[in-house]
């Protein structure tokens, strides 16, 4: 089946006075994907999703939206909407009100606004909380009202700023459970913004990685977790031991991918044991090799189990990366 391209970025630059910002993105997001922007702070990817929603102005390049042209509308009259880490709902206003508010501006008959915040509310597993006032909701609460809110709007493209971040851990896996069951449930297209490389493996179809300002890899997290293009990366997505050889050469391998015997072994790379750690069904053993360098392993809890501190081993690596320096 012929996907089609719901949003494209091409060529796009915005820069600040300062010179920060970022250039030379292209993205092409199709329809119902759900597509992260992932990076660590300051790597561009809020400025990149204030562009989509008409935020902030670009330098170069354009935004098409539905084969349109987007980048000289307002936010308003864009067809976006945007959820944000603070969940900026009107403290003043009942969830109803909060909720009825943007339709009302788009002229939708009362009746029709009932049974859209009813079916908002339904959504989001909020329903009976119409007469309640923001300050009443817990913070994971508040945010199922924007995000429904932001749904009622019926957007070509859902924008997501880190909308989980101030949530603790427990609610944070919970909404993205749920927000990836809406996703599904509407088929809706989605740009997500997080420096959580795990929320970014678990919601996203693909992943764009950004670094100071430039897009690293584009790929689905199955992609970018085996094949990473480049060495930021392979030290940003997971875990992975970068080890410089005698000879200079450099390899990278993931703790997963590293065998562990007990014992020199002709040809292999030796160690010792400094750490064993045991993390639940699997166990950290961290090995220090030559040149004080250590490198971590995940095994099995049998294998551990043969395992002391200080115990001379041998490594051997099932998958390697290479990367220059
Ligand atoms: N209004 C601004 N004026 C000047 N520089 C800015 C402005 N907003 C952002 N920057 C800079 O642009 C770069 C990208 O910022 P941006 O907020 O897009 O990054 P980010 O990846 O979203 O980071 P974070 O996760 O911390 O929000 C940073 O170096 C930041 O300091």
């Amino acid at each position: 089946m012929e996907r089609k391209v719901k949003l494209q970025i091409t060529g796009m630059e915005k820069k600040y006075k300062n010179g920060d910002g970022v250039e030379n993105i292209n993205i092409d997001v199709y329809e119902g994907e759900f597509v992260t922007m992932l990076g660590p702070s300051g790597c561009g990817k809020s400025t990149i999703l204030r562009t989509l929603g008409g935020f902030l102005d670009i330098d170069k390049g354009d935004i098409l939206i539905d084969g349109e042209s987007v980048k000289d509308l307002p936010p308003e009259k864009r067809p976006t909407a945007m959820v944000f880490q603070s969940y900026n709902l009107w403290p003043h206003m009942t969830v109803y009100e909060n909720l009825a508010f943007g339709l009302e501006i788009k002229k939708v008959p009362k009746n029709e606004i009932k049974s859209e915040v009813e079916r908002g509310l339904k959504l989001v597993n909020m329903t009976g909380y119409e007469k309640k006032y923001p300050g009443q909701l817990s913070g994971g609460q508040q945010q199922r009202i924007a995000i429904a809110r932001a749904l009622l709007l019926k957007p070509s493209v859902l924008l997501l700023d880190e909308p989980f971040s101030a949530l603790d851990a427990k609610i944070r896996a919970q909404m993205r459970e749920e927000l990836k069951r809406i996703q599904e449930e509407l088929n809706i297209t989605v740009v997500f913004v997080t420096h959580d490389q795990e929320e970014a493996m678990a919601l996203s179809h693909r992943i764009v990685v950004m670094n100071k300002g430039f897009i690293e890899q584009i790929g689905t997290p199955t992609e970018i977790y085996d094949h990473p293009a480049t060495r930021f990366v392979a030290s940003f997505i997971g875990e992975m031991n970068f080890l410089t050889k005698q000879d200079g050469s450099s390899v990278a391998v993931r703790p997963e991918d590293v065998t562990i015997t007990r014992g020199e072994v002709q040809g292999q790379l030796s160690g010792d044991v400094r750490t064993i750690m045991v993390l639940g069904h699997f166990v950290e053993v961290n090995v220090e090799v030559e040149n004080r360098q250590v490198i971590k392993t995940y095994v099995a809890r049998n294998v551990a189990d043969q395992l002391h501190m200080k115990d001379r081993v041998s490594l051997s690596f099932a998958k390697t990366f290479q990367y220059c320096a």
